[in-house]
């Protein structure tokens, strides 16, 4: 357990497994960790960022070669371990861009992802990747309506590519695409032949975004007894359980998660990169803050949202507008006492600020007292009570600007002790 969140009351202790003694199973507190699984790897997941490529796939998305080296040069400044391109048989000009970023000699492993096909990988090889990414849909609605090939096929194929890519020397993942919605005994099964032809990782990826955590996790770990290689997971966010199914993946012995920078991608997009080191670093702080440099996430949210003509949404993990304000007179007085009181994550990990509201009818004394402070105006707790009953009686009128109630904080200071306070 993480010594940063030792429970409040004592855990009685547990005989056998599953939390159960004598019979009875122990309730869990909710913020107990769970590193006990030896096959979790909440605490040593590698990140395939994929802003440019499942991100090209974002409707606003159109990058020029300029900005994809300035996207992939701070991603791997930042610290993801690979960063995905599109298919070089896109088109020329990805073609081209590929290669150029193959060039640049980045920390991360530059990947790119193409069909499973010997034509595809072919040209994915000449463009000087450190690997390949193929995939093939696998669902039977894929398989009727897409590309219209059998499983045995599928898996001829995919052994035969698997193969080639490896014997280039070239990292290989295979990946099926609507993983949920595929028949589970053939899919296994793919993912085994794969793994004996020597592929460094397979993929497991919800494509239309239907799963939930608790599917994931059986999925995964079923998978986890199959294959020796390396698992890696790609949910899309329709239903918004994209982090959840990142995270449930990894807790089933998932090795890599896709991401992209504010989660673009088809649709909606895939599990975020910063909300899916929101959820890591509560769990796994050393690992996250070793592997990233999270004060920079904001200058690259910030150049993908101008890149892609976004706003970076007001309740954004992190890099949110209110991601860190907090309001309520009872939130603000115990957040300035100690503010883990409300924070299970700390702005200063990734270079923001925490706001703390004075100027609403929910605003407490002890926010109107600490911003008397900023202002240099030294009040007595009295007075501060005081002064919230007029700010807050004002707010139920009209909403106040932070001007406003600085105005009304001067003016009773100066009402109430102007001989005491200092020059402004
Ligand atoms: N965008 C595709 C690619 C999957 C590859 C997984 N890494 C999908 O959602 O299925
Ligand atoms: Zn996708």
């Amino acid at each position: 357990m993480c010594s940063d969140h030792a429970p409040a009351v004592e855990i009685p202790a547990v005989n056998g497994t599953n939390g159960v003694t004598n019979g009875r199973r122990q309730p869990k507190l909710p913020y107990q960790q769970h590193h006990s699984d030896e096959r979790s790897n909440t605490g040593r997941f590698q990140i395939i960022e994929s802003t440019l490529r499942e991100g090209e796939q974002f409707a606003n998305a159109f990058y020029d070669t300029e900005t994809k080296i300035k996207i992939a040069t701070a991603l791997s400044d930042f610290g993801v371990e690979y960063i995905e391109l599109t298919s070089p048989v896109a088109s020329p000009q990805s073609r081209a861009d590929c290669e150029a970023i193959c060039k640049l000699g980045l920390k991360a492993k530059i990947l790119t992802h193409v069909r499973c096909t010997m034509e595809d990988a072919k040209v994915a090889v000449a463009t000087g990747v450190d690997g390949v990414d193929v995939v093939i849909g696998t669902s039977q609605i894929l398989r009727d309506h897409s590309h219209h090939k059998s499983m045995a096929e599928i898996t001829e194929t995919a052994i035969e590519v698997v193969k080639w890519i490896k014997s280039q020397g070239v990292e290989v993942r295979f990946s099926s695409e609507d993983s949920f919605r595929s028949n589970i005994v053939d899919l296994l099964s793919l993912y085994q032949a794969v793994d004996k032809a020597g592929c460094d990782r397979v993929g497991v990826a919800d494509t239309v975004g239907v799963a939930t955590p608790r599917q994931v996790y059986k999925l995964v770990r079923t998978l986890r007894d199959v294959v020796s290689c390396d698992i890696e997971t790609h949910f899309h966010n329709d239903t918004m359980c994209a982090v959840a199914n990142a995270h449930a993946a990894l807790e089933a012995g998932a090795t890599h998660v896709d991401t992209s920078v504010l989660g673009i991608g088809e649709r909606n997009g895939i599990t975020p990169l910063g909300g899916l080191l929101a959820r890591m670093i509560v769990e796994s702080p050393d690992y996250v803050k070793s592997r990233y440099k999270l004060a920079k996430l904001k200058e690259i949210e910030d150049l993908v949202a101008d890149v892609v003509q976004v706003n970076v949404p007001f309740n954004n993990p992190i890099t949110g507008y209110s991601a860190f304000s907090h309001k309520a007179g009872i939130h603000s007085k115990a957040i300035l006492a100690k503010p883990e009181t409300y924070e299970i994550l700390n702005p200063s990990d990734w270079g923001v600020k925490r706001w703390i509201h004075f100027s609403s009818r929910l605003t407490g004394w002890n926010a109107i007292k600490s911003r008397a402070g900023q202002l240099g105006l030294i009040i007595t707790d009295e007075q501060a009570k005081l002064l919230t009953q007029k700010i807050k009686a004002m707010a139920d009128v009209r909403p106040l600007a932070i001007d406003d109630t600085d105005s009304i904080i001067r003016s009773f200071c100066l009402e109430h002790q102007p001989e005491d306070q200092p020059d402004q």
